[in-house]
């Protein structure tokens, strides 16, 4: 009978996925030999040589067509009789709003970032779809159950932005090849190839008022120079003479360890830099991708190039670009994917490195790091596919109640690999799913509404329609349909500084920032600030209510050294599907640690590797790293669980009961300076008095809505 329900419901579903890489690949398999009849797909990409090898729907001869349409086919070809719809189309397309969402009874995200997997949270809320979301970084992955109403939602928890460096350590005193990497893509490359008009920290300052070349006239090509000539330049520029002025700041190398500036003479001698290239083989073969390497020599991406080799790549790669990728000058971004980019940007690091005494690295762990790869695993992918389905199907009958939010890890925790936990109730301080606000700290004299646009409310807020009120007020808005002149008084209002704008904004202010096509509104309440520290809050904005934790991240981008480490950013962040899953799954770990140690009883143990997925009650976290307790419950008809900002208890069995009643007594009790008193009982290792049958006594001083602040 359950299974007849069952198969009904996966027959009748209508099923959204998004994305249809390496996740969505075996998903969509899954689905179709799970006996679902009705998939719709998005995914905005064509396929590339580097997807096969885990993308199994795919083949070389697929390169370059859509993998929404080329994975239905695929999957057609072994049940023809499901109907499969394919949509080559960025899923932030206008035409995929709330009522294309409303259509379908579940959607289950398979996408690699956070601006797609927020706008998808956003849509799902205001359709009131459930949504299955997933990530998976090499052996590592999770699966988390999204219900309006019943849980939290995507956006409850904050996400970790990429991480940022100082802008001093990226431009003077690299210590890591990362900062090198960072120098070589954000600044340099971005110089080189990227806008010419944006803002770029690449100058490099004595900071004596002493430099007398600006960056600006050396990046100029003259008009005599020969793409050589004006490489070789380049070269003794960044990596010689700003050396040499760096230097001249003896502060800076009092206690670092003293740069050493490379000049082109020292390392190729004059008769090497004439041989470099090979014989103009890259501008006679046409059809291969361009390579500054395979002209220059080195065959191996593992093998990690002498200086001299790296100057030579260097050198070639500036000559490919100039001379033949001419048009793209000025409108690069760098691309993990364009090989000549991360020939360009592995030499030129190395070399930064090299001036550095750091390691030098080669082009496949430079890439990595450029890129922020984690090299995906097919299987983690078939996995956390499966178990997406498996949400699936408990949505889809309705079975909340087993619903589990599930970490794949990398080494098995007491036996277990995949770890479910309960899903948490949603974030009541979520300015996505509830209505409270948000506070922006911001100088409102020296702000522009551009920069409130792009750093808070399109990078933070993830929206890409917006609409800002002033009160009633309209200061700004996005859209094609605009009239010229209201879109040309917006444009005027976005260079003005806050408190200039039609409607003045100003300490005491509330914004109504909305995104139509998310169906999102939130109120942000200004609050002036004249002074902010430049090295950690860059944006000289810092919006309350909205905290992104520091997390240990290989996302690298430059803070707030270029306007384009913006989008980076976002695109990093998403991209960031690596980095979120990173972080994510270290908050995991830093939980899993603490079951273990919690398990560290026997009663616990046999609670952790009970297979009955029904009785495995789960171990529960609170946010804050220094406030985390662990309770395992395994009386599940008797357990309730609160979470409150971050406090989360249970209250199980007699004994249980018992301190929930002292505990309800006295929690109404206020001591001195606002403690308030808590009483709890676990099976926690390490705590006061025993009690019969192995419970422990933990008697928790907290203030309450906040944090456990000591407990004996
Ligand atoms: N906004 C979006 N709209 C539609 N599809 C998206 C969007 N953002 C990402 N995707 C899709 O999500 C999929 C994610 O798959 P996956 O993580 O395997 O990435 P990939 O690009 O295929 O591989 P890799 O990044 O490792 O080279 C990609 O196919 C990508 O096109
Ligand atoms: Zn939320």
């Amino acid at each position: 009978m359950g299974s007849d329900l069952k198969t009904e419901a996966i027959k009748r579903a209508k099923v959204l996925m998004v994305g249809a890489g390496g996740i969505g690949c075996e998903l969509l398999k899954t689905l179709a030999l799970s006996g679902f009849q009705d998939v719709h797909i998005i995914d905005m990409d064509t396929i590339e040589v580097s997807n096969l090898n885990r993308q199994f729907l795919f083949r070389q001869s697929h390169v370059g067509q859509s993998k929404a349409k080329v994975a239905r086919d695929a999957v057609l070809k072994f049940m023809p009789q499901i109907n499969i719809t394919p949509y080559h189309a960025n899923v932030k397309d206008p035409g995929f709003n709330v009522d294309f969402f409303k259509q379908f009874n579940v959607v289950l995200n398979g996408l690699d970032n956070l601006d797609a997997r927020r706008h998808v949270n956003r849509l799902c809320l205001a359709a009131e779809v459930p949504l299955i979301e997933s990530g998976t970084t090499g052996f590592l992955g999770q699966v988390t159950v999204h219900i309006k109403g019943r849980t939290e939602c995507y956006e409850c928890q904050p996400k970790p932005t990429p991480k940022t460096y100082p802008v001093c350590t990226i431009t003077s005193t690299p210590s890591k090849f990362v900062h090198c990497i960072v120098w070589a893509k954000d600044l340099l490359f971005a110089k080189l190839f990227g806008d010419k008009k944006q803002e770029n920290d690449l100058f490099v300052s004595a900071g004596d008022g002493s430099d007398s070349v600006k960056p600006t006239d050396i990046f100029e090509r003259g008009s005599d120079e020969d793409h050589e000539q004006y490489g070789r330049k380049i070269y003794d520029h960044v990596f010689g003479y700003n050396i040499e002025v760096a230097l001249a700041n003896e502060e800076t190398w009092k206690s670092r360890r003293r740069p050493n500036p490379i000049f082109l003479k020292d390392v190729l001698p004059e008769r090497l830099i004439l041989q470099n290239g090979n014989l103009e083989k890259n501008f006679l073969t046409e059809e291969l991708p361009l390579s500054a390497m395979s002209s220059v020599g080195p065959s191996n991406p593992q093998d990690v190039w002498s200086l001299a080799e790296n100057s030579r790549i260097f050198l070639e790669a500036l000559r490919l670009f100039f001379g033949r990728r001419e048009k793209e000058i000025g409108n690069l971004t760098f691309d993990k994917d364009d090989q000549l980019a991360v020939e360009f940007v592995t030499s030129a690091a190395n070399i930064r490195a090299s001036s550095f005494g750091i390691p030098l690295h080669s082009l496949f762990d430079a890439k990595g790091i450029a890129g922020n790869i984690v090299h995906a695993v097919a299987t983690t992918n078939a996995i956390i596919a499966g178990l997406i389905v498996i949400e699936a199907i408990k949505v889809l009958q309705a079975d909340f109640q087993n619903c589990r939010m599930t970490y794949c890890l990398e080494h098995p925790a007491r036996k277990m690999l995949l770890m479910p936990v309960e899903p948490f109730e949603a974030n009541k301080s979520c300015y996505v799913c509830s209505e409270t606000p948000l506070l922006l700290e911001v100088n409102t004299r020296a702000s522009t509404l551009r920069d409130f646009v792009d750093k808070i409310v399109k990078t933070k807020l993830g929206m890409s329609l917006p609409l800002i009120m002033q009160g009633t007020t309209l200061i700004f808005e996005v859209g094609d349909d605009l009239e010229e002149d209201v879109a040309a008084n917006y444009a005027l209002n976005l260079d003005k500084v806050l408190v200039e704008l039609p409607a003045p904004v100003t300490s005491g202010t509330m914004l109504t920032v909305e995104d139509l096509q998310q169906e999102l509104s939130c109120h942000i309440n200004i609050k002036h600030r004249e002074e902010f520290d430049e090295d950690k809050e860059p944006d000289k904005m810092v919006l309350l209510g909205w905290t992104a934790p520091e997390k240990e991240s290989q996302v690298v981008s430059n803070g707030n050294s270029t306007s384009a480490a913006v989008p980076a950013a976002a695109e990093a962040t998403m991209k960031f599907e690596e980095a979120e899953v990173n972080a994510e799954i270290s908050g995991m770990k830093r939980k899993l640690s603490e079951i273990l140690e919690a398990t560290e009883n026997q009663e616990a143990s046999q609670i952790l590797s009970r297979p009955d997925a029904n009785n495995f009650k789960n171990p529960q976290e609170l946010e804050d790293d220094d406030d985390d307790v662990v309770v395992l419950d395994n009386y599940p008809e008797t357990s309730k669980k609160q979470r409150q900002n971050g406090t989360l208890y249970m209250m199980i069995n007699p004994w249980i009961l018992l301190a929930s009643i002292i505990h309800r007594r006295y929690e109404s009790v206020k001591l001195a300076g606002g403690w308030k008193f808590h009483l709890l009982i676990c099976i926690h290792g390490g705590c006061i008095g025993k009690l019969a049958g192995g419970w422990k006594f933990h008697l928790l001083i907290c203030i309450h809505g906040g944090c456990i602040v000591s407990y004996t």
